[in-house]
């Protein structure tokens, strides 16, 4: 079934896209910030093809998350992540949403900041820990006290993700505000690029 979705002004949908150009939008942030379901909304509206990084690993590999994890270990899933992230990024554009940790990794965090325009979904501990606690998929987040888990890697990780391009707060609204909010962002982008020479 297809969402009913806020129709965006024309103009902004067409100043994210030139925006974009040929890059790639990338969203990054923590795992349940919402990068794959709103990365998928955020590629309807643009009209543009959607990619996720975690579904790409899965279908080269032939395993899912967890078994790669428990067949490889974490290090070769970072491996394989960043591979699978700098063949994406070859071409655009699309909307490539990122597994958690794929930002973290410098070699494909200083390509995402060359290549692409990054997005981070920002969301607040309690609204990442509801949506988590809901599957068991993640690896990570197998220990004693997976709320601190998260709560740790929260800690770690958002100064890495602040680097991304642009800002946009994931909370519970619906994901299409979510979304039209990150084409809004990336939409005023284009302003900033035409004010810059006469500054
Ligand atoms: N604005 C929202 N309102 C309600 N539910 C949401 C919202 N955004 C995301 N969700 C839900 O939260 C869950 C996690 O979202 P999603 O899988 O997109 O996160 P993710 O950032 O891709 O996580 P991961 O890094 O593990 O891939 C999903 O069930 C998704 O439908
Ligand atoms: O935050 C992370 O490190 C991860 C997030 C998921 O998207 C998967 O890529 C995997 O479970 C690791
Ligand atoms: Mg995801």
């Amino acid at each position: 079934m297809t969402e009913p979705q806020p129709s965006l002004p024309e103009q902004e949908i067409a100043s994210a896209r030139r925006v974009l150009g040929r890059r790639n939008l990338v969203f990054v942030g923590l795992m349940g910030a919402g990068k794959s379901a709103i990365g998928r909304i955020v590629a309807q509206m643009l009209d543009i093809p959607f990619v996720d990084s975690d579904h790409e690993i899965e279908r080269v590999s032939r395993m899912s998350i967890p078994e790669l994890f428990e067949a490889y270990g974490e290090a070769e899933f970072r491996a394989l992540e960043a591979r699978v992230i700098k063949r994406l990024l070859r071409t655009g554009p699309r909307v490539l949403s990122t597994g958690g940790g794929a930002f973290m990794n410098d070699a494909t965090r200083a390509t995402v900041l060359a290549s692409g325009l990054s997005v981070w979904l920002k969301a607040d501990l309690e609204v990442l820990w509801t949506r988590v606690s809901k599957r068991d998929s993640r690896p990570l987040l197998k220990t004693a006290n997976p709320k601190q888990t998260l709560a740790s890697l929260l800690e770690q990780r958002y100064p890495v993700y602040a680097e991304a391009d642009v800002t946009v707060q994931s909370r519970d609204d619906p994901k299409e505000t979510i979304a039209a909010e990150a084409i809004a962002a990336i939409a005023r982008l284009d302003g900033e690029r035409k004010k810059a020479p006469s500054q």
